[in-house]
Protein backbone atom coordinates (compact mmCIF):
# COMPACT_ATOMS: atom_id res chain seq x y z
CA UNK A 1 0.00 0.00 0.00
CA UNK A 2 3.25 2.46 1.13
CA UNK A 3 4.35 2.25 -2.30
CA UNK A 4 0.85 2.87 -4.04
CA UNK A 5 0.67 5.95 -2.32
CA UNK A 6 4.11 6.80 -3.01
CA UNK A 7 3.65 6.41 -6.71
CA UNK A 8 0.48 7.73 -7.17
CA UNK A 9 2.27 11.09 -5.14
CA UNK A 10 5.36 11.10 -7.84
CA UNK A 11 2.40 10.56 -10.66
CA UNK A 12 0.19 13.01 -9.52
CA UNK A 13 3.74 15.67 -9.12
CA UNK A 14 4.93 14.28 -12.34
CA UNK A 15 1.81 15.56 -14.15
CA UNK A 16 1.31 18.85 -13.10
CA UNK A 17 -1.97 17.67 -11.58
CA UNK A 18 -3.01 21.20 -9.64
CA UNK A 19 -3.72 20.34 -5.72
CA UNK A 20 -7.58 21.32 -6.61
CA UNK A 21 -7.96 17.88 -7.97
CA UNK A 22 -7.58 16.35 -4.30
CA UNK A 23 -4.15 14.58 -4.34
CA UNK A 24 -4.58 13.80 -0.59
CA UNK A 25 -8.16 12.74 -1.84
CA UNK A 26 -6.57 10.20 -4.61
CA UNK A 27 -4.06 9.63 -2.22
CA UNK A 28 -6.69 8.77 0.43
CA UNK A 29 -8.86 6.47 -1.93
CA UNK A 30 -6.22 4.11 -2.43
CA UNK A 31 -5.69 3.82 1.40
CA UNK A 32 -9.47 3.36 1.59
CA UNK A 33 -9.71 0.51 -0.32
CA UNK A 34 -7.52 -3.23 0.47
CA UNK A 35 -6.10 -5.27 -2.16
CA UNK A 36 -8.98 -7.39 -3.76
CA UNK A 37 -8.93 -7.10 -7.84
CA UNK A 38 -12.81 -5.83 -7.31
CA UNK A 39 -11.34 -3.07 -5.20
CA UNK A 40 -8.71 -2.22 -7.09
CA UNK A 41 -10.90 -1.29 -9.80
CA UNK A 42 -13.01 0.62 -8.25
CA UNK A 43 -9.95 2.51 -7.42
CA UNK A 44 -9.44 2.89 -11.34
CA UNK A 45 -12.84 5.00 -11.15
CA UNK A 46 -12.64 6.91 -7.94
CA UNK A 47 -9.51 8.23 -9.72
CA UNK A 48 -11.20 9.73 -12.81
CA UNK A 49 -14.55 10.59 -10.87
CA UNK A 50 -12.41 12.45 -8.10
CA UNK A 51 -11.28 15.07 -10.54
CA UNK A 52 -14.26 16.57 -12.74
CA UNK A 53 -14.41 19.06 -15.62
CA UNK A 54 -10.56 19.18 -15.66
CA UNK A 55 -10.01 21.24 -12.51
CA UNK A 56 -13.24 21.57 -10.57
CA UNK A 57 -14.89 19.78 -8.32
CA UNK A 58 -18.44 18.40 -8.52
CA UNK A 59 -20.25 19.53 -5.26
CA UNK A 60 -23.37 17.64 -3.76
CA UNK A 61 -25.32 20.04 -0.98
CA UNK A 62 -27.63 18.04 1.31
CA UNK A 63 -29.62 19.58 3.49
CA UNK A 64 -29.55 22.14 1.20
CA UNK A 65 -32.70 24.34 1.74
CA UNK A 66 -32.54 25.35 5.52
CA UNK A 67 -30.26 28.28 6.69
CA UNK A 68 -27.01 27.90 4.99
CA UNK A 69 -27.45 26.06 1.99
CA UNK A 70 -28.71 28.48 -0.60
CA UNK A 71 -25.61 30.78 0.35
CA UNK A 72 -22.94 28.10 0.63
CA UNK A 73 -24.36 27.34 -3.08
CA UNK A 74 -24.04 30.57 -3.88
CA UNK A 75 -20.15 31.24 -3.12
CA UNK A 76 -18.99 27.53 -4.52
CA UNK A 77 -21.30 28.22 -7.79
CA UNK A 78 -19.31 31.36 -8.23
CA UNK A 79 -15.82 29.42 -7.47
CA UNK A 80 -16.44 26.32 -9.60
CA UNK A 81 -19.52 27.09 -12.21
CA UNK A 82 -23.53 27.02 -11.68
CA UNK A 83 -23.95 23.24 -13.06
CA UNK A 84 -20.95 21.97 -10.74
CA UNK A 85 -22.50 22.35 -7.59
CA UNK A 86 -25.81 20.35 -6.86
CA UNK A 87 -28.25 21.61 -3.47
CA UNK A 88 -30.43 18.22 -2.59
CA UNK A 89 -33.27 18.43 0.12
CA UNK A 90 -36.67 16.53 1.07
CA UNK A 91 -38.53 19.42 0.67
CA UNK A 92 -39.73 21.77 -2.64
CA UNK A 93 -37.55 24.82 -3.70
CA UNK A 94 -38.91 27.87 -3.78
CA UNK A 95 -38.87 29.38 -7.43
CA UNK A 96 -36.09 31.42 -7.26
CA UNK A 97 -33.55 28.41 -6.16
CA UNK A 98 -34.91 25.95 -8.07
CA UNK A 99 -33.57 28.34 -11.18
CA UNK A 100 -30.82 29.25 -9.95
CA UNK A 101 -28.54 25.98 -10.77
CA UNK A 102 -29.07 22.02 -10.11
CA UNK A 103 -31.68 21.13 -7.28
CA UNK A 104 -32.11 17.61 -7.17
CA UNK A 105 -34.50 15.51 -3.97
CA UNK A 106 -32.43 13.68 -1.60
CA UNK A 107 -33.41 11.65 1.61
CA UNK A 108 -30.04 11.34 3.59
CA UNK A 109 -31.71 8.33 5.00
CA UNK A 110 -32.15 6.63 1.64
CA UNK A 111 -28.94 5.32 1.33
CA UNK A 112 -29.07 3.57 -2.08
CA UNK A 113 -31.42 6.73 -3.93
CA UNK A 114 -27.76 8.97 -1.93
CA UNK A 115 -25.33 6.39 -3.62
CA UNK A 116 -27.11 6.79 -7.30
CA UNK A 117 -26.93 10.83 -6.91
CA UNK A 118 -23.17 10.36 -6.16
CA UNK A 119 -22.78 7.78 -8.80
CA UNK A 120 -24.89 9.46 -11.49
CA UNK A 121 -23.54 13.03 -10.69
CA UNK A 122 -19.59 12.29 -10.61
CA UNK A 123 -19.94 13.77 -7.13
CA UNK A 124 -16.57 14.93 -5.75
CA UNK A 125 -16.91 16.69 -2.67
CA UNK A 126 -20.40 16.18 -0.33
CA UNK A 127 -21.31 19.14 2.27
CA UNK A 128 -23.30 17.01 4.59
CA UNK A 129 -26.12 19.81 5.67
CA UNK A 130 -28.91 17.87 6.57
CA UNK A 131 -29.78 18.21 10.65
CA UNK A 132 -32.36 18.54 13.01
CA UNK A 133 -31.24 21.22 15.02
CA UNK A 134 -31.33 21.86 18.86
CA UNK A 135 -33.91 23.08 20.12
CA UNK A 136 -36.28 21.23 17.75
CA UNK A 137 -34.20 17.74 18.34
CA UNK A 138 -35.12 18.35 21.93
CA UNK A 139 -38.83 17.91 21.00
CA UNK A 140 -38.23 15.19 19.17
CA UNK A 141 -35.34 12.81 20.19
CA UNK A 142 -36.26 10.04 17.47
CA UNK A 143 -36.44 12.09 14.47
CA UNK A 144 -32.74 13.56 15.40
CA UNK A 145 -31.39 10.43 16.42
CA UNK A 146 -32.65 8.82 12.54
CA UNK A 147 -31.48 12.07 10.60
CA UNK A 148 -28.17 12.99 13.07
CA UNK A 149 -26.78 9.82 13.62
CA UNK A 150 -28.32 7.32 10.97
CA UNK A 151 -28.29 9.77 7.84
CA UNK A 152 -24.63 10.77 9.12
CA UNK A 153 -23.55 7.05 8.78
CA UNK A 154 -24.95 6.81 5.27
CA UNK A 155 -22.77 9.75 4.27
CA UNK A 156 -19.31 8.25 5.96
CA UNK A 157 -20.09 4.95 4.23
CA UNK A 158 -20.90 6.60 1.09
CA UNK A 159 -18.28 9.45 0.97
CA UNK A 160 -15.74 6.06 1.51
CA UNK A 161 -16.69 3.82 -1.21
CA UNK A 162 -16.52 6.75 -3.80
CA UNK A 163 -13.19 8.03 -2.44
CA UNK A 164 -15.29 11.79 -1.66
CA UNK A 165 -14.06 15.15 0.10
CA UNK A 166 -16.45 15.24 3.04
CA UNK A 167 -17.74 18.55 4.82
CA UNK A 168 -19.76 17.87 8.24
CA UNK A 169 -20.51 20.94 10.03
CA UNK A 170 -20.15 20.79 13.90
CA UNK A 171 -21.57 23.05 16.32
CA UNK A 172 -20.72 25.62 19.79
CA UNK A 173 -23.85 22.71 20.58
CA UNK A 174 -20.89 20.02 20.33
CA UNK A 175 -19.79 21.08 23.98
CA UNK A 176 -21.97 20.94 27.30
CA UNK A 177 -21.41 22.00 31.03
CA UNK A 178 -18.42 20.71 31.76
CA UNK A 179 -16.61 22.17 29.01
CA UNK A 180 -14.31 25.10 29.69
CA UNK A 181 -16.70 28.18 28.11
CA UNK A 182 -14.80 31.01 27.49
CA UNK A 183 -13.13 30.67 25.44
CA UNK A 184 -13.53 27.03 24.43
CA UNK A 185 -10.59 25.23 23.37
CA UNK A 186 -10.47 22.59 20.46
CA UNK A 187 -9.77 19.73 22.50
CA UNK A 188 -11.58 19.79 25.82
CA UNK A 189 -14.10 17.85 27.64
CA UNK A 190 -17.46 16.94 25.72
CA UNK A 191 -20.05 15.96 27.58
CA UNK A 192 -23.05 17.75 26.02
CA UNK A 193 -26.75 17.65 26.97
CA UNK A 194 -29.04 17.47 24.02
CA UNK A 195 -29.01 15.04 21.28
CA UNK A 196 -28.10 17.11 18.70
CA UNK A 197 -24.91 17.69 20.36
CA UNK A 198 -24.36 14.48 21.04
CA UNK A 199 -25.11 13.89 17.56
CA UNK A 200 -22.26 16.10 16.68
CA UNK A 201 -19.87 14.85 18.72
CA UNK A 202 -20.79 11.19 17.37
CA UNK A 203 -20.24 12.84 14.02
CA UNK A 204 -16.92 14.49 14.44
CA UNK A 205 -15.61 10.96 16.04
CA UNK A 206 -16.80 9.00 13.52
CA UNK A 207 -15.28 11.06 10.94
CA UNK A 208 -11.65 11.49 12.10
CA UNK A 209 -12.36 7.23 12.76
CA UNK A 210 -12.79 6.91 8.95
CA UNK A 211 -10.22 9.64 8.04
CA UNK A 212 -7.61 7.37 9.95
CA UNK A 213 -8.95 3.73 9.40
CA UNK A 214 -10.11 4.22 5.53
CA UNK A 215 -8.47 7.67 4.83
CA UNK A 216 -11.65 9.14 3.93
CA UNK A 217 -10.98 12.72 3.77
CA UNK A 218 -13.46 14.36 6.41
CA UNK A 219 -13.67 17.93 7.24
CA UNK A 220 -15.35 19.34 10.03
CA UNK A 221 -15.67 22.84 11.30
CA UNK A 222 -17.56 23.83 14.48
CA UNK A 223 -19.90 26.63 13.33
CA UNK A 224 -21.06 29.47 16.54
CA UNK A 225 -24.82 30.80 15.91
CA UNK A 226 -25.20 31.77 12.35
CA UNK A 227 -26.72 34.74 11.44
CA UNK A 228 -28.31 35.65 8.07
CA UNK A 229 -31.01 37.79 6.46
CA UNK A 230 -32.45 35.76 3.59
CA UNK A 231 -32.53 32.62 5.14
CA UNK A 232 -34.41 31.34 8.54
CA UNK A 233 -33.24 29.55 10.99
CA UNK A 234 -33.87 25.92 11.47
CA UNK A 235 -35.11 25.96 14.76
CA UNK A 236 -31.83 26.06 17.38
CA UNK A 237 -30.99 28.01 20.51
CA UNK A 238 -29.06 30.85 18.43
CA UNK A 239 -32.38 31.66 16.47
CA UNK A 240 -33.49 34.64 18.19
CA UNK A 241 -30.58 36.35 16.99
CA UNK A 242 -31.72 36.51 13.25
CA UNK A 243 -35.50 37.04 14.15
CA UNK A 244 -34.74 40.38 16.18
CA UNK A 245 -33.72 42.02 12.92
CA UNK A 246 -36.78 40.58 11.88
CA UNK A 247 -38.93 42.45 14.32
CA UNK A 248 -37.16 45.33 14.57
CA UNK A 249 -37.37 46.76 11.26
CA UNK A 250 -40.79 45.29 10.76
CA UNK A 251 -42.74 45.83 14.29
CA UNK A 252 -40.12 47.54 16.43
CA UNK A 253 -40.56 44.98 18.95
CA UNK A 254 -39.43 41.67 19.82
CA UNK A 255 -39.94 39.13 22.69
CA UNK A 256 -36.57 37.19 23.18
CA UNK A 257 -36.59 33.76 24.68
CA UNK A 258 -33.12 34.11 25.99
CA UNK A 259 -32.49 35.66 29.52
CA UNK A 260 -30.99 39.20 28.21
CA UNK A 261 -27.41 38.05 29.96
CA UNK A 262 -26.73 34.94 27.92
CA UNK A 263 -23.54 35.47 26.05
CA UNK A 264 -23.25 33.35 23.18
CA UNK A 265 -20.90 33.00 19.70
CA UNK A 266 -22.03 33.94 16.53
CA UNK A 267 -20.85 34.43 13.21
CA UNK A 268 -21.93 36.08 10.19
CA UNK A 269 -23.30 33.72 7.10
CA UNK A 270 -21.18 35.48 4.73
CA UNK A 271 -17.78 34.61 7.37
CA UNK A 272 -19.51 31.04 7.60
CA UNK A 273 -19.24 30.46 4.32
CA UNK A 274 -16.51 32.06 3.49
CA UNK A 275 -14.72 29.62 6.11
CA UNK A 276 -15.88 26.83 5.07
CA UNK A 277 -14.94 27.06 0.89
CA UNK A 278 -11.74 27.90 2.17
CA UNK A 279 -11.42 24.87 4.75
CA UNK A 280 -12.95 22.94 1.82
CA UNK A 281 -9.89 23.93 -0.35
CA UNK A 282 -7.19 23.62 1.79
CA UNK A 283 -4.32 21.42 1.02
CA UNK A 284 -4.83 18.45 3.31
CA UNK A 285 -1.01 18.14 4.25
CA UNK A 286 -1.94 21.68 5.61
CA UNK A 287 -4.54 20.59 8.50
CA UNK A 288 -3.02 19.15 11.62
CA UNK A 289 -6.86 18.55 12.68
CA UNK A 290 -9.87 17.26 10.62
CA UNK A 291 -12.10 19.03 13.39
CA UNK A 292 -11.65 22.85 14.04
CA UNK A 293 -13.15 25.31 16.17
CA UNK A 294 -14.30 28.77 14.29
CA UNK A 295 -15.25 32.07 15.99
CA UNK A 296 -15.84 35.58 14.97
CA UNK A 297 -18.24 37.49 18.02
CA UNK A 298 -19.54 37.19 21.06
CA UNK A 299 -22.78 38.65 22.23
CA UNK A 300 -25.64 38.65 24.84
CA UNK A 301 -29.30 39.65 23.94
CA UNK A 302 -29.09 43.06 25.36
CA UNK A 303 -25.58 43.79 23.57
CA UNK A 304 -27.48 43.27 20.56
CA UNK A 305 -30.32 45.55 21.20
CA UNK A 306 -28.43 48.38 22.38
CA UNK A 307 -26.48 47.91 18.72
CA UNK A 308 -29.54 47.77 16.78
CA UNK A 309 -30.82 50.63 18.95
CA UNK A 310 -27.31 52.69 17.35
CA UNK A 311 -30.01 53.04 14.25
CA UNK A 312 -33.37 52.00 15.21
CA UNK A 313 -33.87 53.60 18.34
CA UNK A 314 -37.48 52.85 18.61
CA UNK A 315 -36.65 48.76 18.88
CA UNK A 316 -38.43 47.10 22.07
CA UNK A 317 -37.14 43.99 23.54
CA UNK A 318 -38.96 42.47 26.52
CA UNK A 319 -37.77 38.48 27.69
CA UNK A 320 -40.06 35.10 27.45
CA UNK A 321 -37.61 33.03 28.38
CA UNK A 322 -38.17 29.34 26.99
CA UNK A 323 -36.46 27.12 29.91
CA UNK A 324 -35.62 24.32 27.61
CA UNK A 325 -33.34 26.73 25.19
CA UNK A 326 -31.82 29.00 28.25
CA UNK A 327 -30.88 25.45 29.67
CA UNK A 328 -28.87 24.75 26.43
CA UNK A 329 -27.55 28.48 25.92
CA UNK A 330 -26.38 27.73 29.81
CA UNK A 331 -24.79 24.61 28.69
CA UNK A 332 -22.82 26.29 25.79
CA UNK A 333 -19.62 28.14 25.29
CA UNK A 334 -19.21 31.58 25.16
CA UNK A 335 -16.58 31.88 22.89
CA UNK A 336 -14.62 29.22 21.00
CA UNK A 337 -10.73 29.43 20.78
CA UNK A 338 -10.03 29.15 17.51
CA UNK A 339 -5.74 29.90 16.78
CA UNK A 340 -5.94 26.47 15.21
CA UNK A 341 -7.85 27.56 12.28
CA UNK A 342 -6.22 30.51 12.31
CA UNK A 343 -2.71 29.08 11.43
CA UNK A 344 -3.29 25.89 9.42
CA UNK A 345 -5.38 27.35 6.64
CA UNK A 346 -5.48 31.60 7.02
CA UNK A 347 -8.99 31.40 8.82
CA UNK A 348 -10.12 34.76 9.76
CA UNK A 349 -13.21 36.35 10.35
CA UNK A 350 -14.45 39.78 9.01
CA UNK A 351 -17.59 40.68 10.69
CA UNK A 352 -17.97 41.61 14.32
CA UNK A 353 -20.97 43.13 16.36
CA UNK A 354 -21.26 46.47 14.15
CA UNK A 355 -20.36 45.73 11.09
CA UNK A 356 -22.92 42.59 11.65
CA UNK A 357 -25.71 44.97 12.50
CA UNK A 358 -25.64 47.40 9.64
CA UNK A 359 -25.16 44.67 7.03
CA UNK A 360 -28.26 42.78 8.25
CA UNK A 361 -30.26 45.56 8.36
CA UNK A 362 -29.93 47.22 5.45
CA UNK A 363 -30.27 43.87 3.88
CA UNK A 364 -33.47 43.39 5.62
CA UNK A 365 -35.36 46.92 4.72
CA UNK A 366 -34.01 46.21 1.28
CA UNK A 367 -35.70 43.16 1.08
CA UNK A 368 -38.95 44.24 2.07
CA UNK A 369 -38.80 47.39 0.07
CA UNK A 370 -38.33 45.20 -2.95
CA UNK A 371 -41.28 42.89 -1.60
CA UNK A 372 -43.58 46.01 -1.44
CA UNK A 373 -42.56 47.12 -5.36
CA UNK A 374 -43.43 44.04 -6.53
N1 LIG B 1 -27.42 27.54 11.45
C1 LIG B 1 -26.59 27.52 12.49
O1 LIG B 1 -26.56 28.44 13.32
C2 LIG B 1 -25.65 26.37 12.64
C3 LIG B 1 -24.65 26.43 13.63
C4 LIG B 1 -23.83 25.36 13.82
C5 LIG B 1 -23.89 24.25 12.99
N2 LIG B 1 -24.85 24.23 12.02
C6 LIG B 1 -24.94 23.04 11.19
O2 LIG B 1 -24.93 23.40 9.82
C7 LIG B 1 -25.78 22.54 9.08
C8 LIG B 1 -26.81 23.36 8.31
O3 LIG B 1 -27.53 24.10 9.25
P1 LIG B 1 -28.86 24.87 8.86
O4 LIG B 1 -28.97 25.97 9.85
O5 LIG B 1 -28.87 25.19 7.42
O6 LIG B 1 -29.95 23.78 9.22
P2 LIG B 1 -31.53 23.85 8.92
O7 LIG B 1 -32.22 23.19 10.05
O8 LIG B 1 -31.92 25.22 8.56
O9 LIG B 1 -31.65 22.93 7.61
C9 LIG B 1 -31.48 21.55 7.67
C10 LIG B 1 -32.06 20.97 6.39
O10 LIG B 1 -31.96 19.53 6.48
C11 LIG B 1 -33.07 19.02 5.77
N3 LIG B 1 -33.33 17.64 6.15
C12 LIG B 1 -33.98 17.16 7.24
N4 LIG B 1 -34.11 15.82 7.17
C13 LIG B 1 -33.51 15.43 6.01
C14 LIG B 1 -33.33 14.19 5.36
N5 LIG B 1 -33.78 13.06 5.88
N6 LIG B 1 -32.68 14.16 4.18
C15 LIG B 1 -32.22 15.31 3.61
N7 LIG B 1 -32.38 16.52 4.17
C16 LIG B 1 -33.02 16.58 5.36
C17 LIG B 1 -34.23 19.95 6.14
O11 LIG B 1 -35.27 19.84 5.19
C18 LIG B 1 -33.54 21.29 6.16
O12 LIG B 1 -33.71 21.99 4.96
C19 LIG B 1 -26.39 21.57 10.09
O13 LIG B 1 -25.64 20.39 10.11
C20 LIG B 1 -26.23 22.29 11.40
O14 LIG B 1 -26.11 21.40 12.48
C21 LIG B 1 -25.73 25.25 11.82
C1 LIG C 1 -25.61 26.74 17.25
C2 LIG C 1 -26.27 25.92 16.18
O1 LIG C 1 -25.83 24.62 16.17
C3 LIG C 1 -27.74 26.08 15.94
N1 LIG C 1 -28.02 27.42 15.48
C4 LIG C 1 -28.58 25.79 17.16
O2 LIG C 1 -28.82 26.71 17.89
O3 LIG C 1 -28.99 24.68 17.34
Amino acid sequence: MMLVVQWLRGAVKHAGIRPLCGVEQLISAVRGVSSSSQQLSEFGRTLTSSCTDGDHPKVLITGGLGQLGVGLAKLLRERFGKNNVILSDIRKPPNHVYHDGPFIFSDILDFKNLREIVVNNNISWLVHYSAVLSAVGEDNVALAKEVNITGLHNILDIATEHGLRVFVPSTIGAFGPSSPRDPTPELCVQRPRTIYGVSKVHAELMGEYYHHRFGLDFRCLRYPGIISADSQPGGGTTDYAVQIFHAAVKTGHFECNLSNNTRLPMMYIDDCVRATVDFLEAPADTLISRTYNINAMSFTPQELTQEIKKVLPDLKVTYNVDPVRQAIADSWPMALEDSAARRDWGWKHEYDLPELVQTMLSHITLGNQLAQAN
